[in-house]
């Protein structure tokens, strides 16, 4: 049985507590993972902190710069592992994972470090009374031993979308990954190793959220900064921890967002774009569309046409090349989107297609598969309007008016993204700038230029990520004023 073991001070680590990972293609035990217990969080504390005042302290910008270049290299060099791994935790498509999670696991890491390689600082002169003057200038020192908290969606992914920046601006890290996806951040202590990462640099500990690691790394009073992707309610509770101390957070949280398809758009695009939006990864992309306003004169051809799209969608084993759709993460998020499912009938939703569970056989019937669901005649108030699902499905509802159909995307808890459908150009900008989210995608959807900031509005999150906007979180950064 594969054992995955915490990583702390460079070395990998036993626990005498480990927990299954099941497989989410069949329900099996895969993996045992050794749950770090409150000891050994504070082993990978102090170990990230010793770091911060060792060899990797005396690095130069450019020395990091290419550490960092290493390391992307390193996990491209590894591809295969990284792609097993990921597909093995998550059951998606290794179509999808070897264009998206590992590429960008890796990209994340030369993004950054083209970044500090490249960020100017500010500077001011100034008049003073005695008429000599005085000059100011800004410089960026790490913030310390920052603990990252990650999802399970898009795991090599989101991590190092905290862990590039972090190591780039010289700060150190103690990852908690989601205990349904272990095994990359795992994997990447090894390359930690190869490229001579300094020890403790990088830990990471396993286990799940209350009165374990993710509370424990939350909690710790040496943990100087809190970057968290997850769950709205989840985020509460670590910003309370964060509290503590006065601790800054950066939160990527939930999402509930909506795609805006106007009569006059590329028919073709709006389909493709939706498509993938509602349901590549199964859903389970925090950026995905579970709300679709298509404005009536092409609503029921709209509707017609991703019925009879996503019913040609392939639901399979990761390593088959035509599987477009995977197994949720586990028999716990299938039962939540099967919740769901029924509430949509319940609230007098038409079922499109979809709706339930497909037959995948004998042997695959513990997995957490489940049927891509599309919905039609919901009310503005219904659930599956409101509260974010992260599965494979989603609503279309007929618009009439520009205004009503910004008033409708913009009315809810969450702010994070929406897609826009339109060959209007004044439209498109106006709507995208009255759209209160962190990204608004026009005729397009998860393009990502890595400058840019990302996060989101209202309950979607604190902060952006991306580009120089990550140095704000991941650097103290100071005013140095020196008198001529
Ligand atoms: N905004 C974004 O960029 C983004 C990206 C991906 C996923 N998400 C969101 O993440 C959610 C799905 O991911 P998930 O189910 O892993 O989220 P989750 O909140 O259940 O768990 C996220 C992480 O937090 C840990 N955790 C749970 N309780 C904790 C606690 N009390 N203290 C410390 N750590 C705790 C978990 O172990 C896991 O590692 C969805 O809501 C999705 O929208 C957002
Ligand atoms: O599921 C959420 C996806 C988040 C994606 C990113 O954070 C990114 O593309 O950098």
């Amino acid at each position: 049985m594969k054992e995955i073991k915490n990583f702390i001070n460079g070395e990998y680590v036993a626990s005498s507590r480990t927990f299954d990972k099941h497989s989410p293609l069949t329900g099996e035990v895969i993996a045992k993972v050794h749950e770090a217990d409150r000891a050994q969080v504070d082993a990978a504390v102090a170990a990230a902190r010793a770091a911060l005042t060792g060899p990797w302290s005396r690095m130069s910008v450019a020395e990091r710069v290419e550490k960092l270049y290493a390391l992307a290299d390193g996990i491209n060099r590894r591809f295969e592992e990284f792609l097993a791994a990921e597909c093995a935790d998550t059951g998606k498509p290794r179509s999808l994972a070897s264009h998206i999670d590992i590429p960008r696991g890796a990209a994340n890491f030369k993004i950054f470090a083209d970044v500090v390689k490249n960020v100017p600082t500010e500077f001011f002169e100034m008049n003073t009374p005695d008429g000599r003057g005085a000059i100011n200038y800004g410089y960026r020192t790490p913030v310390g031993v920052v603990g990252v908290v990650c999802p399970w969606n898009l795991p090599l992914l989101l991590m190092t979308w905290k862990v590039g920046p972090a190591l780039a601006c010289g700060d150190t890290v103690v990852v908690k990954p989601s205990e349904e996806t272990p095994q990359t951040a795992a994997l990447l202590g090894e390359v930690m190793n190869e490229v001579g990462i300094p020890p403790g640099v990088y830990n990471v500990v396993h286990g799940f959220g209350p009165d374990s690691a993710g509370e424990f790394v939350t909690t710790h009073p040496g943990v100087d900064a809190i970057t968290f992707t997850g769950e709205t309610r989840t985020g509460e509770v670590i910003m309370k921890a964060a509290a503590r101390g006065a601790r800054p957070v950066s939160m990527e949280m939930g999402g509930k967002n909506a795609a805006l398809v106007f009569a006059d758009c590329d028919f073709d695009a709006a389909i493709e774009g939706t498509l993938r939006s509602a349901f590549v990864n199964s859903g389970q992309v925090c950026l995905g569309t579970e709300r679709v306003y298509v404005e009536r004169p092409i609503f029921d051809r709209f509707v017609a046409e991703l019925k009879h799209q996503v019913e040609g969608w392939k639901i399979g084993l990761p390593e088959d090349a035509d599987t477009k759709l995977g197994p949720l993460i586990s028999k716990e998020h299938q039962n939540k989107v099967l919740s769901y499912y029924k509430i949509a009938v319940e609230e007098g939703a038409t079922v499109v297609t979809g709706g339930g569970v497909p037959d995948m056989g004998t042997r695959y019937a513990g997995g957490s598969w489940i049927q891509p669901t599309i919905w039609t005649g919901l009310s503005d108030n219904a659930r599956v309007l409101r509260e974010e699902i992260f599965g494979p499905c989603c609503h279309i509802m007929p618009f009439d008016s520009e205004e009503e159909v910004v008033a409708k995307a913009n009315d809810n808890v969450y702010g994070l993204a929406c897609a826009i459908w339109t060959r209007d150009v004044a439209r498109a900008h106006r709507v995208a700038q009255r759209m209160n989210v962190g990204t608004s995608w026009v005729n397009s959807w998860f393009l990502r230029d890595l400058r840019t900031p990302f996060g989101g509005a209202k309950q979607s999150g604190i902060g952006r990520e991306g580009g120089v906007h990550s140095l704000e979180f991941y650097t103290e950064l100071k005013n140095v004023c020196i008198k001529l």
